[in-house]
């Protein structure tokens, strides 16, 4: 697949790279062109060469390629611009903080430590302290500050340097399981309101399903696989659908409630899904779920009496022998020409006894309870 083909329809503001060279002993070589807006997470295991994309993107580090913003070239085979010359937040695993200068002096540091009075500068400046939970904090030194704190003022400044693209390189992994936790949901509404595109390195797929819309999948110095998030997850021949916890992540809008028990409904591409809702969604809230491979389980008809809430109705498009005892299945899921993905994994004892074939319908079996949103 060409670069070019990954995106569906015009995207006048795609990122666009490729690079090329060695570094030490370590050839890297990829090329892909991510969205203009929303979070493309660059994945892969420790040494694949995630870091290095990130420095190239950045002018940090030179090695042959291009790279573009929209109709903003940085660097092609005659120019390369200086990484001061390049509108990029970066946001690093440890929050480097001015030890010298308060929270707002350090969120205020683009602006040469002036506060902004009015317009659109003051606006931004309260949209991310808001946004970042950073109002008590403000006038705190960095020394006062645990590390989600400071990794949240971290993330503050760099999107106060009013940037075209957000570089972040794994900007979880130096803080603990809880602070982790803490600081996701700032990230997920970082994510939701963020009108600039995110470049975001980790090598945690708990984050990618919570926080990536666009997947570049790195192995070895290259590009695996890249594309949208769920058409990735559900992809059989990757690794990472392969994986004892693959899962895929939906976008659903809720579009109904069942108040007496807890539960809300759940429109995705069609389908609905019934889940708990222990926070209280509103009508037309965006929810992303989690739905595990091992948690989709097959049947040939609707079951009569069962605890089971969501019996969907798939079909099956592709199905993998995994090893000699499983299967793994991707399922189109709902109506209409959006058919979101699924994958199920089965053994192949079950897959032999309900007789299912690639191209047939069945029906997918997902525990409510199983569905807790992201
Ligand atoms: N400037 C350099 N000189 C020599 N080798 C380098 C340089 N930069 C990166 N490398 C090597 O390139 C490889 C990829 O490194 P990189 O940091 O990009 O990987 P990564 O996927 O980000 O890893 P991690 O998840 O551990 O941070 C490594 O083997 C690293 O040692």
């Amino acid at each position: 697949m060409k670069p070019e083909d990954e995106l569906s329809g015009e995207d006048a503001g795609a990122i666009d790279i490729a690079f090329s060279g060695r570094l030490g002993t370590f050839d890297l070589d990829i090329a892909f062109r991510a969205p203009g807006k929303g979070v493309t997470a660059l994945f892969g295991p420790s040494g694949c060469g995630k870091t290095s994309v990130l420095r190239s993107v950045a002018g940090l580090q030179r090695l042959a390629g291009h790279c573009r913003l929209g109709a903003s070239i940085w660097q092609d085979e005659t120019r390369y611009l200086p990484t001061h010359r390049r509108p990029i937040g970066y946001v690093f695993q440890e929050a480097s903080l001015f030890p010298h200068l308060s929270v707002r002096g350090n969120l205020l540091f683009a602006s040469k430590g002036k506060a902004p009075r009015e317009g659109e500068a003051l606006r931004r400046f309260e949209e991310a302290v808001e946004l970042l939970g950073l109002t008590a904090l403000l006038s705190r030194a960095p020394d006062t500050l645990s590390g989600g704190e400071r990794q949240r003022v971290a993330i503050g400044r760099a999107l106060l340097s009013d940037p075209r693209l957000l570089l972040m390189d794994e900007p979880l992994s130096a803080l603990d399981k809880e602070t982790r936790e803490d600081i996701l949901p700032y990230l997920e509404r970082l994510h939701e309101t963020l009108a600039i595109p995110v470049l975001y390195v980790t090598h945690d797929m708990a984050e990618v399903e919570r926080l990536a819309d666009h997947l570049v999948l790195l192995e070895k110095g290259r590009v695996r696989a890249s594309g949208p998030l769920s058409a990735l997850q559900a992809d059989p021949d990757l690794p990472i659908a392969r994986s004892r916890d693959a899962a895929v992540s939906l976008a659903g809008i809720v579009c109904g409630f069942d108040a007496d028990y807890g539960l809300m409904e759940l429109d995705v591409a069609g389908a609905c899904f019934i889940l708990p809702d222990p926070k209280g969604h509103d009508l037309a809230d965006p929810v992303r779920i989690r739905v595990a491979a091992g948690d989709v389980s097959l049947c040939r008809e609707v079951p009569g009496a069962t605890s089971i809430l969501n019996i969907l109705p798939v079909t099956i498009v592709m199905a993998r022998a995994i090893n000699e005892r499983e299967m793994l299945v991707q399922l189109a899921l709902g109506h209409g020409d959006e058919k979101a993905r699924l994958l199920s994994r089965l053994t192949r004892k079950s897959w032999d006894n309900l007789d299912l074939t690639e191209g047939g319908p069945c029906y997918a079996q997902i525990k409510s309870a199983a569905l807790a949103r992201q």
